[in-house]
């Protein structure tokens, strides 16, 4: 009798673990990180995750601060100049607050310097939102600079006249490097590249 007894707390202890397994996998959430100059084609490849991935919230800061810029922030953006550290992290954080429920994130235009990496990680921490992969795209200058022209006669962007985006070029080749080594030095397995001419399979850097 007892050991029909244990044999059934065995039973019932195993059930429950695998229940607890699986809530915590429920419970997990996985970002990715674009990185990438202007025009490389990061909303493309957001795009392409979020067809792959179900229940994924693309975050692009350059939308969110286009929606919402204040007066200064605006010119700040036309002119091609980064927005404060401070105000990106109060954006950042109030927004994934509010959207909370996503399986995965993609984080676009975060971190664009190096203390945003830390900005970032607070904000993963608190949303209980693991890292997955660091997405660096690769894109030679005047591939880049040909988009642009496209782009801007299609959309219009303010801040897409040539010299505002060379200087946009410049920032992302000041910033971009340091960010990526202190990813690759945390954990060298997670950053992966892609070209940004020839991107159309992401399945490999998923
Ligand atoms: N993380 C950020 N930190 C500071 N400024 C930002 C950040 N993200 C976006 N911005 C501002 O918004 C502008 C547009 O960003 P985005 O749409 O990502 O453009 P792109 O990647 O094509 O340069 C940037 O040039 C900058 O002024």
């Amino acid at each position: 009798m007892t050991k029909y007894f244990t044999l059934f707390l065995l039973f019932v202890s195993l059930v429950s673990c695998n229940y607890i397994n699986k809530k915590d996998v429920a419970n997990k959430k996985e970002a990715y990180i674009l990185i990438g100059a202007p025009a490389s084609g990061k909303g493309y490849i957001a795009k392409k995750i979020t067809e792959k991935k179900k229940n994924t919230l693309h975050v692009s800061t350059g939308d969110l601060l286009r929606k919402s810029a204040n007066g200064n922030n605006k010119s700040l953006i036309t002119s091609g100049k980064l927005v404060s550290s401070a105000e990106i992290k109060k954006m950042i954080s109030d927004y994934i607050r509010e959207n909370s429920s996503y399986d995965f994130y993609i984080f676009d235009g975060i971190p664009r310097m190096v203390d945003q990496v830390e900005i970032l990680d607070k904000v993963m921490i608190e949303n209980n939102i693991e890292l997955k992969k660091v997405i660096v795209i690769d894109c030679d200058r005047k591939i880049l600079t040909k988009r642009m022209n496209d782009r801007s006669k299609k959309e219009g962007r303010s801040d897409d006249k040539i010299e505002i985006f060379e200087k946009r070029i410049s920032s992302y080749e000041k910033n971009a490097p340091s960010i990526v080594k202190i990813y690759q030095d945390r954990s060298f397995d997670k950053v992966a590249r892609l070209s940004c001419e020839n991107n159309n399979n992401v399945d490999f850097v998923l």
